[in-house]
């Protein structure tokens, strides 16, 4: 492991730089050893939870070493988010994207040639590393000596078996195979990838075994409870909606939480910012009526989130998410409320930071496991305890499945090259494969969820890789290296705290559970037919 005594002699003062430039305390765990490792030269890949505070990892080294380092970034608002919290702090950082005007293009490039650049850090898009001219100048640059690293950010977008790929990340593979004699050093970073795509990420940058080093936050985060919610299927004769279920079953969950906060500090309760939680839900319409059901309980304060509502709103959604205001009496003549909840599609999350989220609910299956870990993983940031619950039954499952499939069938029948819908439908089985984990780990109730997410997102290959994780209590040990009867997570998830006849029983409740197998083959001879 990477630490004080691994710099070179003449090492830089970390501590120095991030107190001093960055305004932190201290680094988070892992963080120094990734910086350190940047730092010394090496190929870095960093796949940490959400929130990690990766961008630190190569801003930091930027600010320390002299010349300029590029960061890729597939989207604006990451981009913009970056500069302007730079900026503010007084590094000397530039962007060149769609929306730079010409004249600060050139202002921008005639720095990075000057052989001398006062930028530290470019900010750029993928796509722009593509252009022969944007390429001419790096080579310029790296020939001055002044190309000091690449980092990329989003690294899972270079895969077609990742759910982000973006084809331009492919062509990143140009900077390992031009800028050489020296090599110039790359940072790739991600929360999310499959050994799959770890492996394309890897190959295609043309990562150096030799100086490569990995680390990893575990994909499972001991703080959160994980649990799955089984809900029993629906039929026509049942007096109760699907939807009326799952609102009743998440009110009594919240009401639960709010008698043990009662118990605990009493009064004072009333006194506290309200908890916060996350439900994603699959469309724009249920975000909206979930939302406006939930806000009129009394407990409640729920808003909807999602990509139709104006720029504007949503600005101010998340403003007033990021910085909670103590409790309020209500325009309505309401008590302040216990929970204040958004109800968002996947178009919330990136860039938005709330540490003290303490539940995320999915409200259907999540369509991706990727994505289930990204979003679960917004919960509890602050390192306290969090809550993971997933609403599930047989018909959910059923349902996402089919339109997943009617997504591949639409790729088939698009049309263009060969090797174009190839691709595409590469991109398509990586989806329904990573479907596929998603109801592995919601029908599994045999095994630790904490354990489960790890076998079914290989944090435990990367183990073997040599990949170096953060201490914890259990973060990397195989859960069936421990005794039979300890809890691999120490209780939180459902599995551990009800035990496996407890958590079938519940998985009981929808018929058409022992379904599992047959499903899962019907999706792999689909998926096979699709691939051949
Ligand atoms: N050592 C630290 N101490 C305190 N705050 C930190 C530290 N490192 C990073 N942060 C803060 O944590 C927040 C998240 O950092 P960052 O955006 O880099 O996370 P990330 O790992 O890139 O997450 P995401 O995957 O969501 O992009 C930022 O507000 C950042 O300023």
């Amino acid at each position: 492991m990477a630490s004080r005594g691994g710099l070179p002699r003449r090492k830089p003062d970390l501590e120095f730089y991030l107190h001093r430039v960055f305004r932190k305390k201290s680094f988070r765990p892992l963080q120094r050893e990734v910086i350190a490792a940047v730092v010394e030269g090496h190929d870095v890949f960093l796949q940490a939870s959400t929130s990690f505070g990766k961008s630190l990892c190569f801003q930091l080294p930027a600010v320390i070493s002299h010349g300029l380092t590029i960061v890729i970034c597939p989207l604006l608002a990451l981009m913009t988010d970056q500069v302007n919290s730079l900026q503010a702090i007084g590094v000397p950082v530039q962007t060149i994207n769609s929306s730079t005007p010409l004249a600060e293009r050139r202002l921008i490039m005639d720095d990075m040639l000057s052989g001398h650049p006062r930028t530290r850090l470019l900010y750029v898009t993928p796509e722009l590393c593509q252009t022969d001219s944007f390429r001419r100048n790096l080579s310029t640059v790296h020939r001055q000596g002044q190309l000091t690293r690449i980092a990329i950010d989003e690294a899972h977008c270079i895969s077609e078996w990742g759910h982000d790929f973006r084809p331009a990340y492919q062509e990143l593979s140009w900077f390992r195979k031009n800028l050489d004699d020296p090599a110039v050093p790359i940072t790739a970073l991600t929360a999310t990838a499959t050994p799959r795509v770890r492996s394309d990420i890897i190959t295609i940058l043309g990562l150096n075994f030799a100086k490569l080093k990995l680390f990893n936050t575990p994909s499972a985060r001991p703080n959160i409870h994980y649990e799955v919610r089984y809900l029993q299927n629906y039929d026509e004769d049942d007096d109760i909606s699907p939807e009326d279920l799952r609102v009743q079953d998440l009110l009594t969950w919240l009401k639960a939480i709010k008698r043990r906060q009662e118990a605990r500090i009493g009064a004072d309760a009333a006194q506290r910012p309200p908890i916060s939680g996350i439900i994603y839900v699959g469309l724009r319409a249920t975000s909206e009526d979930l939302a406006s059901r939930l806000d009129s309980e009394e407990m409640i304060s729920a808003v909807a989130y999602h990509a139709g509502l104006t720029s504007q709103d949503r600005t101010r959604i998340q403003a007033m998410w990021t910085s909670p205001q103590p409790p309020q009496q209500r325009s309505d003549g309401k008590p302040p409320p216990i929970f204040s909840i958004i109800v968002a599609t996947n178009a919330f999350g990136m860039g938005i930071d709330n540490s003290q989220v303490r539940f995320v609910v999915h409200w259907t299956p999540p369509r991706s496991f990727e994505g289930f870990v990204q979003e679960s993983g917004r919960a509890g940031r602050d390192g306290r305890a969090a809550a993971s619950l997933v609403y599930y039954n047989t018909q959910e499952r059923d349902r996402i499945a089919d339109r997943l499939m009617r997504d591949a069938d639409n790729v088939r029948n698009r049309g263009g090259s060969k090797s174009h819908v190839a691709g595409l439908l590469k991109n398509q089985m990586a989806r329904r494969e990573s479907y596929q984990k998603v109801v592995r780990y919601c029908e599994t109730v045999t095994k630790c969820r904490h354990a489960l997410i790890k076998d079914l997102f290989g944090d435990y290959e990367l183990e073997e890789m040599g990949s170096q994780q953060p201490p914890s209590i259990f973060g990397g040990a195989r859960s069936d290296r421990l005794s039979p009867s300890a809890s691999p997570c120490d209780y939180a998830c459902d599995f551990c705290k009800e035990g496996s006849s407890g958590l079938a029983k519940r998985k009981g409740k929808m018929q058409a559970a022992d379904a599992l197998h047959g499903f899962m083959m019907d999706q792999m001879n689909e998926l096979h037919q699709y691939y051949v």
